[in-house]
Parts: C-alpha cells; structure tokens; sequence
C-alpha cells in the first residue's frame, strides 16, 4: 500500500449539496439530510427525483425535468453569491432517474465549480433499488459512465452496481479487486466499494477502497441482529461529504463515514418493518467517535489473520525520551527514565553501515540490560529482534514495508506512529503494543506536512483509544506542554528537544519525571 496519504486541513464552517431523489420511508435525500442536520452543518438540495417506495416495492416514480433541476441550481449559486454564504465544499450525489437529469446535473455542477473553489464530489451511484426497481433508465447508465463518474473524486458503489457498471464477475475478492481496478479505466479517480466482503456468518463487514495511489480495505463490526438497515449507503457517501466539507482529506473522510454508518446501525430502531439507522447526538468536532464502531485498515485482503503483539507492561509509559546515541540512553537510565527510544537516522551524506548500526542497538540493548527499560528501537526492526530489545517503533511507511509475522514472532513489542484517523485505522490492523500520536505541537526535529493536533486532540484519542492502546503524544513537547498535557489522561509524552538540547539534560530529565509523575 502506497503511504502517499493526503493530509486533513481542518476548515472554517462550509456547506454541502445534496442532490438526489426523496423516499418517503426514510431513504435518499431524507436520510442524507438528517446526516448533515447531525453533524451541525448547512446543507442545499436539489431534487431530481420523487419516488413512493417502502421496504419492498417502488409503487411510482417520476424524475424532475432538465428545466426544474436547472433551476434549482441556479438558486444554489445565487444563494452562494451573498456574502454570508458558507461556501461549499462538498456535492453528494445520490438518484439521478434518467439521462436528462444527469446532462443537468453535471451542467450545475461546471456552474458551480467555475464559480468558486470547486468542492468535492462524492457519487452514490443508484442503479437499483433494493425491491429490483430501476431507479436510473440505461441510457441514463452509460451517461452516468461517460459524463457523470468521471468528475468525481469518490464513487461509492455496492457489489451488484459495481458489477452491473463494469459487466464483470464479483463473487470473490480477487474478482472485487479486478472490477474496481476496471471502474479507474473509464477516468473515476478512486472507488469505494460498499460492503465488498460480506457474508452472513461473517463477524466484520469490509469495504473496499481503491485509487492510482492507494487501495485498502476497511473492516467495520457487523451488527447482525439490524439486517437491512435503511438508507445505510446514502449515509456513507453524504457523511464523507460533510468530512470532506470540513477540511478532511478523503482517507479521513472515509474512516469517519464508515465509523457514523456503524454508529448508526448499531443503534438502528426497527419502524414500520425496516430498521432505520439512528445517529443521536453526535460532537462535530469529533463526530462522537465511539471504539466499537471505529474500523481496521489494511492493504491485504480481510481475511488475512491479525496479528497479536504482546501488550506493554503498562498503559502509561511515562516521559519518552527519543534520543540519537547509546550515550544518551546511559545517561537518561541515570536520570530515572524506564521508556526510551534509540532513533539513528541515517545521514544521507555518511550513511552508517549495517555492522555500526548492529553493534550501536547491540550496545543499547547491553545498557538496558536487567534494569527493567523500555527500550524501542527505531526502523531497524531486524537489528531490535537480533539483539533482543524489547521494542521497535515504526512509522508508517516502515511498517508496511517490515516483515509483520517476523516481528510479531519474535516477541518484541511495537510502537506505531499516527498523525490521523487513516493512520490509526491502520495501525489498529497490526493490533501494535502502543500507538504515538503526532505532532502534537510543532516541532523543529522534523519536516512534518501534518499540522499540529494540539491538546485538544490529545483528549479526544485518549476518549477513542485509552484502554485499549498506550498512547504516546509527540511533537514539540517540553515542560509546560507535558503540564497541558497531563489532564487530558494520555499516559506518556515523548520528546527530543526538550532533553537533548537543554542546558541542563540532567535537571529537565527530573523536572519531566517529577511533573509527569505527581
Ligand atoms: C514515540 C514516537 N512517536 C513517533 C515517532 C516518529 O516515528 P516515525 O514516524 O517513524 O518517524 P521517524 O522517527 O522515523 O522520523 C517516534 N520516532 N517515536
Ligand atoms: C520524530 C517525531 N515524530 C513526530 S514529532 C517528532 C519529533 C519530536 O521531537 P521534538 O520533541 O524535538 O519536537
């Protein structure tokens, strides 16, 4: 899996455009507007379709002419001319009905995109209705293939639309793979495939998603006793939306929308023979994110056993020091440290050679030795497991490319860094022995595209992940940071600067310790 993932940039309060067809029993733009309404944020909508459906048939249907979507459009883009318009950021599409709809929704949307900063679009591509019914003509499916998936930057396909878009098999992964890869052909940048390995039996309902830079599945809990929730799948593709609306890049988005689609089937209550899915209350500011509904990442397929990595002796690992030299690891033991991280970066001029490296982590090993330390190594995951440390800690990149099931076996514990929802989804995968949260402040030891997370966020993963992992807060922490810190219950910091570079290693050491500890 490419680790190229774009960055979430938080932004000022913005609209989205719903644009779809109403179901009276609770589906299509009345689901997606409760998500909007849910997460506090403004939405406009144009409809191009009224149906009268219920759980079992679609009874009558009638698709708004070209004229009337037109102009509902242009309302859209009169209201976004005031000067205190929320701009928009995000356009879901949902049912279109028939080929003139789609010519008049994709001339709204050249409107509106040559009319300000041009939002995202997320298309639910509607084929079928659950009952069997057509809800798009097949003149209106090849105009959905040729005009409309190609200016999207997610389409968000089930198993039977993507089969019927693409003509190919899907009854097994490789086939799922295979058909996605073939949906990338026609000019769609990326799709996410809903429900893309799902079995009765199964404990996990997976999705699957796929771009140029980057393909993952994403497994979710099932919730087997609320079968068929209502309108599961416009709720996922407005909720990336409004995650896309607030600054959000689109991986982020998806662990998001993916984590409210479970919150909302989770907590689904059964109305006139349908369970409909229930959002409650939800934060904005965090979308309420609850464990149980937050899912794994992984390049490889679902099936794929996980991994066990033995847990930390303890969920508080204290103040981390990350250091460059087994010196300073001597030092720091003398100080009273117990966690510490050996991080030889190579330098690219003088690069070490493997035997320094070996004997510098056979030598930091050798320190620690029946003292009762937490000794990660960085990167050199082989090295750690040759000697013996009892850890390793790999970023992102590294973790993918390391050999799980040799660390895994060798008993060594394992750090992971994360800098985002995406992130830690993914490091859920490797069930890792704690997970670092970064940068936390700005930091000068390191070129970082991530924008500080502050304590706020801090407070907010230790709400989503405290008990479950060690969480280590990183980036830019010194003495009265750690004090912030502290109240928001995450159970270690680390850091470099304000150890290595202080003018007194020895009085910052116990001053950390002290604060830390009291
Ligand atoms: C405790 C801790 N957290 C995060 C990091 C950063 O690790 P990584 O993402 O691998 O980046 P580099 O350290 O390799 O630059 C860390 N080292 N320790
Ligand atoms: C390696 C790393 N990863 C996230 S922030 C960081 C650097 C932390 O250093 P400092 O404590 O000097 O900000």
């Amino acid at each position: 899996m490419s680790t190229s993932l774009s960055v979430s940039k938080p932004q000022a309060a913005a609209s989205v455009l719903l644009i779809g067809g109403t179901d009276p029993s609770g589906a299509g733009l009345q689901a997606d507007w409760r998500v909007v309404h849910a997460l506090g944020m403004h939405a406009y909508t144009v409809v191009t379709a009224v149906t009268a459906q219920n759980t079992t048939s679609v009874s009558d249907m009638g698709v708004l002419g070209a004229t009337k979507i037109s102009a509902q459009f242009q309302s859209v883009q009169q209201a976004l001319l005031r000067e205190d318009a929320l701009p928009l950021a995000a356009i879901k599409i949902g049912m279109l009905g028939d080929e003139f709809a789609i010519a008049a929704v994709c001339e709204g949307i050249a409107a509106l995109q040559a009319q300000g900063q041009p939002p995202r679009v997320i298309v639910d591509p509607l084929i079928m209705a659950s009952s069997g019914a057509r809800l798009l003509t097949q003149q209106g499916e090849n105009m959905l293939l040729e005009r409309l998936l190609p200016l999207a930057d997610v389409v968000t396909p089930n198993l039977n639309e993507l089969a019927q878009l693409t003509g190919m098999p899907v009854t097994d992964i490789e086939e799922i793979e295979a058909a996605t890869k073939q949906l990338l052909s026609i000019g769609v940048r990326s799709v996410l495939l809903k429900g893309g390995h799902y079995s009765a039996d199964s404990e996990e309902s997976s999705d699957y998603f796929y771009s140029q830079e980057l393909h993952f599945w994403l497994i979710g809990k099932r919730w087997p006793d609320k079968a068929n929730v209502l309108g599961t799948g416009c709720l996922l593709a407005t909720a990336m939306a409004c995650a896309t609306a607030q600054g959000y890049a689109i991986t982020d988005a998806i662990v998001l929308a993916k984590t409210l689609v479970s919150r909302g089937i989770r907590n689904a209550v059964l109305a006139n023979g349908a369970y409909q899915a229930r959002l409650g209350d939800i934060d904005p500011n965090d979308w309420s994110v609850d464990y149980q509904d937050f899912p794994l990442m992984t390049p490889q397929s679902p099936e794929t056993p996980r991994l066990q990595l033995p847990a930390c002796d303890s969920q508080r690992l204290g103040i981390y020091p990350v250091v460059d030299s087994v010196e300073w690891v001597e030092k720091l033991i003398h100080c009273g440290i117990k966690t510490i991280q050996l991080r030889l970066k190579t330098d690219v001029e003088n690069p070490p050679t493997w035997d320094e490296l070996d004997q510098q982590i056979a030598a930091a090993v050798k320190v620690c030795a029946g003292r009762n330390i937490r000794l990660f190594i960085n990167d050199h995951w082989q090295l750690a497991i040759k000697h013996g440390a009892y850890g390793i800690h790999l970023g992102q990149e590294d973790l993918y490319d390391a050999d799980h099931q040799a660390i895994a076996a060798s008993g060594c514990h394992l750090g992971v860094s994360t800098h985002s929802y995406t992130e830690v989804a993914r490091a859920r995968w490797v069930n890792p022995s704690y997970i670092a949260l970064g940068p936390i402040y700005a930091t000068t030891s390191k070129d970082m595209p991530w924008v500080p997370q502050g304590p706020a966020a801090v407070e907010r993963w230790v709400k989503l992940l405290d008990g479950h992992y060690p969480l280590v807060a990183i980036g830019g922490i010194d003495r009265e940071r750690a004090k912030a810190l502290k109240p928001t219950g995450v159970g270690s910091v680390a850091m470099i600067t304000a150890i290595t570079k202080a003018e007194d290693y020895q009085a910052a050491t116990l001053e950390l310790i002290k604060i830390w500890e009291e």
